[in-house]
């Protein structure tokens, strides 16, 4: 390569005269030694700034072309599908190290996850107590259930119902527990503000709170997820989370004495838990369950009939209880993990979206380049509405959803995965004796059993896919239960090869 003088005409007074910001530029005659040295000491450092936003431009081009060939996947769903669940579990298949590094973090999510349903029965007591059984209570059509313990409960030992109380002595003990419990219920703000950061958002129908990707870092300093904003994409140069996670984690390990508050609230819980315990056993509650007057969260039995242990002193969040812990995702949070297969390593970006029928706007920026969707739909909501529109079965809505997603041109390419999930939870319900047909009209007369369900719902799936397949792509169906790891893991392997074959397929015609 040569090099060259600039032009004559550059140096033209001609073209100068032409040009005033070129006068402007020009040093005055009358410049100083001094004025000199400042001078070129500014044009010296706006050059070096200036060479490092060419660099960092540049490092983005080749990030981004680079990210181009990473494999994106979307968890899709309406809200409390299961869609954090199952991220989770690919969190501890691909980087367990970051699941470790948030263990203790947990702790606060799931003593929130147990003073609300206090707070929820003691309510419902109220509004119900002291009404007498009626013929129209939908545990008309089911048996009674079985003891709490032995519904989805682990290893909590099973409750029994305490022996009959006159309504006098219950109502008395009732009131004497919640005056006993009220230090419990106060510190329910003191979590919600630590889990949503102060953030208040309306539209979370039973007073579950929405939390952005990062509530971890407001705790310790730590994320896997990274908040993406809400307008659109993140800038490219964000540092990748789960590395970040790691890293910190080894930095800083997480000692349980920095977590004030869940300390705080872990000395109240060792000191109620036989209160909690007691009102969970009580009959008064037990009726109203029967009945359905009480609905309880799927998390909030879990952690009821776990309460012993959960409220044990030094307690650490197990694996199992970090998968029911419950919280409300707000927006979108991604997740970056290096996934291997046949000697070859691709990088998987994760988006895990929140599902309420107000978070849905935020998906679309991220359906042009995504290479494969996992769609979450719980089959066991078949008697449930959602929190958004009390008027829309959720099994109804997540197929609108669906349909949607079938149908969204920008999606069109996009590897289609479908999990039927909850499976756990529609078992127990149907053993229980809830009625199909009660809810869901068009049933009709099919048998109340697990397999005719889930083959009624599967086949309404796979119409809504059928009938909104311009490109003929396969669609990919699993019954699950993500809280179940070894299930979940072989299930997930089972995906990451059906999207890395079609990865390749790809690749290859690039
Ligand atoms: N028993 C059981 N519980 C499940 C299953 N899948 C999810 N859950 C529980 O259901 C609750 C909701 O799950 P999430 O993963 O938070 O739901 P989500 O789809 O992320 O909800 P949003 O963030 O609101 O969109 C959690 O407490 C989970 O532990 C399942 O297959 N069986
Ligand atoms: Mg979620």
């Amino acid at each position: 390569m040569i090099r060259t003088s600039r032009p004559p005409s550059v140096h033209s007074t001609n073209t100068e005269a032409g040009d005033p910001l070129a006068a402007l530029l020009r040093p005055p005659a009358t410049e100083t030694d001094h004025e000199r040295a400042l001078r070129l000491q500014r044009e010296a450092d706006a050059k070096r700034i200036s060479d490092s936003i060419d660099e960092q431009i540049r490092a983005d081009r080749e990030r981004y072309k680079k990210s181009k060939q990473d494999v994106k996947l979307l968890l899709l769903g309406q809200a409390e599908s299961g869609k954090s669940t199952l991220q989770k579990q690919f969190q501890l298949m691909y980087n367990p190290t970051s699941l470790e590094a948030e263990r203790l973090s947990w702790r606060a999510v799931i003593y929130y996850n147990i003073v609300r349903p206090v707070r929820r029965i003691l309510d419902t007591l109220d509004l119900y107590g002291d009404e007498p059984d009626s013929e129209d209570d939908d545990a008309a059509t089911e048996a009674t259930p079985s003891s709490p313990g032995s519904r989805l409960g682990g290893p909590g030992r099973p409750l029994e119902p305490s022996t009959s109380f006159s309504p006098a002595s219950a109502d008395l003990q009732l009131a004497a527990l919640r005056a006993r419990l009220s230090p419990l219920l106060a510190v329910e703000q003191s979590l919600t503000d630590r889990l949503s950061g102060g953030v208040n958002v309306s539209g979370s129908g039973k007073g579950s709170i929405f939390v952005r990707s990062g509530w971890q870092a407001r705790t310790f300093g730590m994320a896997f997820g990274r908040p993406r904003t809400s307008s659109g994409r993140p800038s490219i140069d964000e540092p990748r989370a789960s590395l970040d996670g790691e890293r910190r984690s080894k930095e800083a390990p997480v000692d349980a004495e920095q977590d004030k508050l869940a300390e705080d609230v872990s000395k109240v819980l060792i000191e109620y838990q036989d209160d909690v315990q007691e009102l969970w056993q009580h009959p008064n509650v037990q009726r109203l369950r029967a009945r359905r007057k009480l609905k309880l969260e799927e998390w909030a039995e879990y952690f009821l009939n776990n309460i012993s242990r959960v409220s044990s002193p030094g307690y650490i969040p197990t694996t199992d209880d970090i998968l029911h812990a419950r919280i409300q995702t707000m927006g979108v949070a991604e997740h970056i993990f290096d996934v291997s297969l046949h000697g070859r390593t691709v990088t998987w970006h994760l988006f895990d979206v929140g599902g309420a029928r107000g978070q849905r706007h935020t998906w679309v920026p991220y359906f042009d380049d995504a290479t494969a969707i996992i769609f979450v739909a719980p089959v066991s909501a078949f008697d449930q509405y959602l929190d958004e529109d009390p008027r829309t079965n959720r099994v109804d809505d997540s197929l609108q959803l669906f349909k949607q997603i079938c149908s969204n041109a920008l999606l069109k390419n996009a590897h289609l995965v479908l999990f039927l999930n909850k499976t756990d939870i529609l078992h127990a319900k149907l053993a229980r004796g809830v009625a199909v047909k009660k809810y869901i009209t068009s049933y009709g007369d099919r048998p109340n059993e697990f397999d005719a369900v889930v083959n009624y719902f599967r086949a309404h799936f796979t119409q809504v896919h059928k009938r909104n397949n311009e490109n003929n792509r396969v669609l990919y169906t699993h019954l699950t239960s993500v809280v179940d790891t070894k299930a979940t893991q072989s299930i997930i392997t089972n995906v990451r090869d059906s999207i890395f074959r079609g990865y390749l397929k790809s690749a290859a015609l690039v």
